[in-house]
C-alpha cells in the first residue's frame, strides 16, 4: 500500500486496514475538524427514551423452576457471529447505522478510558494493568487496549472465527508496533469458549492471574437465559478481578425494551427502519430469566437475546463481591461526556453532519430544524432519528470489586463499603 499523502487519507487508509469496521480513529489526532453544535434527536424529539429508572417488581415475573438452558440459542448465536461478514469501509459508509455504530464506539471508549484512569489513580508507576476482554468478538476493542496502555489482555469469544480473526489484528498491533518508537506494545491470549458455561480462569494461561479490568460489551445479555448461565458469566466477570478493579459493559435496557413494548399497537414487537425487536417469550409478565426476543439490527444482528432484570444482575453480583457503581443510560451517558469527549466523538464520525437548510422534508432530521431556530446554514452534529432510536435502547454499568475477608466456612465476606 502507498504511503498516504494527506491526514485525511491516513484517516481512511486506516479505516480500510481494519477488519472488524469497529475499528477506532481514536488515533488520528490530525483529521480536520468542523465547527458544529451537537443536537441529537433527543433534545427536542419524543424518541420514546425512558425518563425514570423504576422497576416495577410487579410488572416481572420471578422463575419458580430453573429454566434449563436451550442448547440450540448459543449455537444459534455462535455461527450468526461467525458468519458475519466482513464489510469494506465503502460498505459501511453506506449503511444506514454508519454514524449510529462509531457513536457505539464512541460510548465504548469512554467507558474504557473512564475507569482504566479510575485503575490508574490507585496504583504505582510500573503496575500491571490486565484486562479480560469477555465476548471480544473480533477484537473491536483492541486498539483501545493499546492506547489505554495496558499490559496483559485475555480475549475470548464463543465464536472460533472472530476470536482467530482478534488474534489476527492483535498480531497487526504489534508487528505495527515493533516498527514505531512509540508504539505501546502488550501482551495476549485468546481462546474460544461459552463465557456461560465454562469457568474461564481455568482456561487462562496462568489460572491465578489478577485482573484489574473485565469488559464485556453488547453481549452480557446473552447469558440471561437461565440463572445458571448468568450466575457463572458474573462469577468469570468476578472471580479474577482484585479488590478497586472494575466489571464494566454495556447492555440493552430491559426496563427501556419494555417501556416500547408496552407502547406498541401489536404489544409483541416494535422497532423502525434500522432495528426491530420481536418477543418470543411471555411477556405479561416477563419472566426474570429467559425473556427471549429476536433483536434485528440491519446488517449486523439477527440473533435471539434475553432481557437483563436489573435488579437481578445486582443481586447476582454482590453474591460475588460487585458493587454497582453506575448504570446509565447511552443518552446521558453521551451528555455526561459531551464536553470532554467532542473531539473524539468527532474524529470518530460518531455523529452525522447535518445542514439543515438541506434536510428538506426528511422526518428523520426534523429535531435540526427546530433545534437550528432558523440559524439554517451551519452544520449540526446528530444521529437520524431511527439510529438515535436504535442507539438509547441501551446503558452502561460499572461494578467495584470489593476486599474480602474470610468466614469460617472458607467462604468470603465482602465488605461492600
Ligand atoms: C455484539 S457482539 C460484541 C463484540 C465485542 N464485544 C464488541 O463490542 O465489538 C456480541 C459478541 O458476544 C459473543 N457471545 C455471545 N454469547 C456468548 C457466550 N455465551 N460466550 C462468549 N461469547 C458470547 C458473540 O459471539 C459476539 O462476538
Amino acid at each position: 500500500m502507498s504511503e498516504p499523502e494527506s491526514a485525511q487519507d491516513f484517516h481512511a487508509t486506516r479505516l480500510e486496514d481494519s477488519s472488524s469496521g469497529e475499528d477506532d480513529t481514536d488515533m488520528h489526532e490530525s483529521v480536520k475538524h468542523q465547527e458544529q453544535d451537537e443536537c441529537p434527536p433527543s433534545t427536542n424529539t419524543n424518541t420514546g427514551a425512558a425518563t425514570s429508572n423504576e422497576y416495577d417488581e410487579d410488572e416481572w415475573r420471578e422463575n419458580e423452576f430453573e429454566n434449563p438452558p436451550v442448547d440450540g440459542n448459543m449455537r444459534v448465536v455462535a455461527s450468526h457471529y461467525n458468519e458475519l461478514k466482513e464489510s469494506g469501509r465503502t460498505e459501511r459508509v453506506k449503511s444506514r447505522i454508519f454514524h449510529m455504530r462509531n457513536f457505539n464506539n464512541w460510548i465504548k471508549s469512554q467507558l474504557i478510558s473512564e475507569y482504566i484512569k479510575r485503575i490508574k489513580t490507585n496504583q504505582r508507576m510500573g503496575d500491571p494493568m490486565r484486562v479480560l476482554d469477555m465476548c471480544c468478538g473480533k477484537g473491536g476493542d483492541l486498539l483501545k487496549w493499546e492506547k489505554a496502555m495496558i499490559t496483559h489482555l485475555i480475549c475470548t469469544d464463543i465464536a472460533e472465527v472472530s476470536v482467530e480473526q482478534c488474534k489476527r489484528r492483535y498480531e497487526d498491533i504489534i508487528r505495527r508496533a515493533e516498527h514505531s518508537k512509540f508504539a505501546h506494545k502488550f501482551t495476549a491470549e485468546f481462546f474460544a469458549c461459552d463465557s456461560t458455561l465454562v469457568r474461564l480462569r481455568e482456561r487462562f494461561k496462568d489460572p491465578s492471574l489478577k485482573l484489574n479490568l473485565v469488559s464485556c460489551q453488547f453481549a452480557f445479555h446473552y447469558s440471561f437465559e437461565s440463572l445458571t448461565q448468568a450466575d457463572c458469566m458474573v462469577r468469570n466477570a468476578a472471580e479474577c478481578l482484585q479488590p478497586g478493579g472494575f466489571f464494566i459493559a454495556t447492555i440493552p435496557d430491559a426496563f427501556e425494551i419494555m417501556k416500547r413494548l408496552r407502547a406498541s399497537p401489536n404489544g409483541r414487537s416494535f422497532g423502525n427502519e434500522v432495528y426491530n425487536i420481536e418477543f418470543c417469550s411471555d411477556t405479561n409478565p416477563p419472566p426474570f430469566f429467559g425473556a427471549k426476543y429476536q433483536f434485528h439490527l440491519e446488517g449486523v444482528v439477527d440473533c435471539p437475546e434475553f432481557l437483563v432484570h436489573f435488579p437481578t444482575l445486582e443481586k447476582l453480583c454482590r453474591k460475588y463481591g460487585l458493587k454497582l457503581e453506575r448504570k446509565t443510560t447511552f443518552a446521558d451517558y453521551f451528555k455526561e461526556n459531551m464536553d470532554n469527549g467532542r473531539n473524539l466523538l468527532q474524529r470518530m464520525s460518531g455523529l452525522e453532519t447535518v445542514y439543515p437548510n438541506r434536510v428538506g422534508n426528511d422526518e428523520q432530521y426534523e429535531h435540526i430544524k427546530r433545534y437550528c431556530k432558523g440559524n439554517t446554514g451551519r452544520p449540526y452534529g446528530s444521529l437520524s432519528k431511527s439510529e438515535w432510536e436504535a442507539t438509547t435502547l441501551y446503558l452502561v454499568c460499572a461494578f467495584r470489586k470489593c476486599k474480602n475477608t474470610w468466614d469460617s466456612q472458607g467462604k468470603p465476606v465482602f465488605e461492600f463499603d
